[in-house]
């Protein structure tokens, strides 16, 4: 997305922002005496009326992206109460978008880092935190107007089942060497991103840590699906058919999610056949792999509600 405007007979299409402001916010005030804490990298991007910054050297219209960094830390101070990545987002969009006139729309992009609660002796600690893996992310787009596009995701989820996964009746042709399998391990790291149905500023629920609590649900329904019930599992004929019901399940657990994309990368894990001259040094009997990531199959899909647009 990029503001447009033209002169002299061209046409320029612009943004700017700071990208990667790197801000932690602690929250010392819960009645439980529970510290929280997050850690947020925010990227903005404003689309604005300042056509002759390009043009003339006149930068009267910029807002300064060192402006926009120090935006970040003042609104985090301002958030006296803990706030989700999205609501921070969306505060970030709306102040842009309403303080400066030349502002036309703001976009804002945050990855929240995962630090996560130390249990000691199986009690949760009040003030004590290790790194998770798979990282939080949000994406609001914010006109002036108040119409809002909203997106939340997942990064770096690496799942794995050891069985229960197959690959067969693909198309056979002269360079194909993969056997049919109905046996073999199903790996890959997830990066999963939904839009939300709400499409103007003014329709965000209000319930504090609304989307913070989706997150955790969608996780959920993904990691579920792509495992099945803990003892029988559930059979994949396909990275492809796994990602399909797990975006499936996604629409039908929350009605306001309009949209989910995934993409999962099939990091295969090789069988180990060796023999030499004399014979047979080890005979792959479903027990050792060799684990890749490189090359890896690339499957991604959108799965949307068909009245919807993403
Ligand atoms: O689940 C899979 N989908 C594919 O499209 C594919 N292609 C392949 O070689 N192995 C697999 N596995």
């Amino acid at each position: 997305m990029m503001g447009k405007q033209t002169e002299g007979g061209f046409k320029l299409e612009q943004r700017h922002g700071k990208a990667r402001v790197r801000v932690a916010r602690v929250w010392r005030n819960k009645p439980d005496g529970r510290h929280v804490i997050v850690e947020w990298s925010v990227s903005i991007s404003l689309l604005s009326d300042c056509l002759t910054a390009y043009t003339r050297g006149d930068n009267s219209d910029i807002v300064a992206t060192d402006t926009m960094k120090n935006t970040v830390y003042a609104k985090a101070k301002e958030c006296v109460e803990q706030v989700s990545v999205e609501d921070f987002a969306v505060l970030l969009a709306k102040h842009f978008t309403s303080l400066y006139q030349q502002v036309t729309c703001a976009i804002v992009n945050i990855v929240e880092k995962p630090w996560e609660r130390v249990s000691v002796d199986g009690e949760t600690h009040e003030h004590g935190f290790k790194l998770g893996s798979e990282r939080h992310t949000t994406e609001v787009i914010l006109e002036k107007s108040g119409a809002l596009r909203m997106t939340s995701g997942i990064e770096g989820l690496a799942v794995l089942k050891t069985t229960k996964s197959g690959f067969e009746g693909f198309i056979r042709d002269k360079y194909t060497a993969l056997p049919d399998t109905r046996e073999r391990i199903l790996a890959t790291e997830i990066t999963a991103s939904w839009r939300y149905l709400y499409e103007s500023i003014f329709s965000i629920p209000q319930k504090p840590l609304y989307f913070t609590e989706r997150y955790l649900n969608v996780k959920k329904v993904l990691t579920d699906t792509f495992y099945g019930p803990p003892k029988e599992g559930i059979y994949s004929p396909s990275v492809q058919s796994t990602l399909y019901d797990m975006a499936k399940t996604v629409l039908k657990s929350f009605p306001d999610i309009a949209a989910v994309q995934l993409k999962m990368p099939n990091l295969h894990f090789l069988p180990v056949n060796l023999s030499n001259k004399d014979g047979t040094i080890v005979k792959f009997e479903d027990d050792v792999y060799v684990p890749t990531d490189e090359p890896h199959g690339s499957i991604q899909a959108t799965l949307s509600r068909l009245w919807s647009k993403m």
